[in-house]
């Protein structure tokens, strides 16, 4: 790999994997700055997952070249996996122990673990603290999954759909940890089906359909150059509501104006929102 790949967390060219007859990635290319949120969005069998779990050291790959933290995963020692946290879908730990207990528990396998107290704090276990796991609810599992994704301070953070199953509130206060752990400096991927979570979080987007990325940049940027035009509405004089997709809605708007000499009933101007360009960049736009 180039010097340019080590100022990189994460850097992915040409990865390819396949299982028997299924192409789950087929040429992926990313490229994740130090100290970034980098979300990767995609339909159901994009091969986001897949792509995560090659990253983590944990699927071996057919082609590519990747770099994590300057480290081939497929070669990672343990030293290399201490510095990334990873959160797993379905953690098996032991049902009779409690979240103290297990965050504890975790802490010792790393060289410079975080604060148990402050991490079971962070994700919002404090009063179930002392509860055993198998009293959790689904939500307050998935949150302890996280505790243990961070609880040995990494320096980058790989997240496969970390909200699913969170309850409004759980999910909001999961993007504080992110903003956080963040502004502390740490490398931040994330998977997510949640359009708004990835606009909130990610300070660079890239969204994968049929296993390889066909739109990356800010969340803005993606919005900017893949979502043009937008939809005028008003009402007219007789009451009626009228709309127009226009690519020049500031023209639209001067011409009503000056048709209406002045005020516009019931004016609106919105702009393609970024599940809109989702929706047209993956070829859903049916499924809406
Ligand atoms: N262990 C496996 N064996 C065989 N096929 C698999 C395996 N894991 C994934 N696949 C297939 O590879 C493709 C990509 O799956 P992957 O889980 O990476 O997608 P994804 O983008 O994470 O999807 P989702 O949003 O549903 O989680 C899919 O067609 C899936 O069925």
């Amino acid at each position: 790999m180039t010097a340019h790949a080590n100022e990189l967390a994460v850097h992915v060219r040409g990865l390819r994997k396949r299982y028997a007859d299924v192409t789950a990635v087929d040429g992926l290319d990313l490229g994740i700055r130090r100290g970034e949120v980098f979300g990767l969005l995609g339909p159901n069998g994009a091969g986001k997952s897949t792509t995560v779990e090659i990253l983590q050291g944990n699927r071996s790959r057919d082609e590519g070249e990747v770099s994590v933290l300057g480290t081939d995963p497929a070669t990672g020692t343990r030293a290399w996996r201490s510095r990334v946290g990873i959160v797993w879908q379905d953690e098996s730990t032991p049902a009779e122990l409690t979240v103290r207990e297990t965050v504890r528990h975790f802490a010792r396998y790393y060289p410079r673990p975080r604060e148990a107290e402050e991490v079971i704090g962070l994700v919002g276990l404090g009063a179930k603290a002392d509860s055993r796991i198998k009293a959790l609810s689904g939500g307050q599992r998935r949150r302890l999954d996280v505790a243990l994704g961070v609880i040995g301070g990494p320096e980058l953070l790989l997240l496969d759909e970390p909200t699913t199953g969170f309850d409004p509130a759980a999910r909001r206060q999961f993007w504080d940890l992110i903003r956080l752990l963040a502004d502390e400096g740490t490398t931040i991927l994330l998977t997510t089906h949640y359009l708004e979570e990835a606009e909130t979080l990610a300070d660079r987007l890239a969204v994968v359909a049929r296993g390889r990325v066909v739109a990356e940049g800010e969340p803005g940027e993606l919005r900017e150059r893949y979502g043009t035009g937008a939809t005028v509405t008003w009402t007219e004089n007789d009451g009626s509501a009228r709309e127009e997709r226009t690519g020049t809605p500031t023209r639209t708007v001067a011409e009503l104006m000056r048709r209406f000499d002045g005020e516009i009933p019931g004016l609106t101007v919105t702009r393609p929102t970024l599940e809109d360009v989702y929706l047209r960049l993956t070829g859903q736009e049916s499924a809406r």
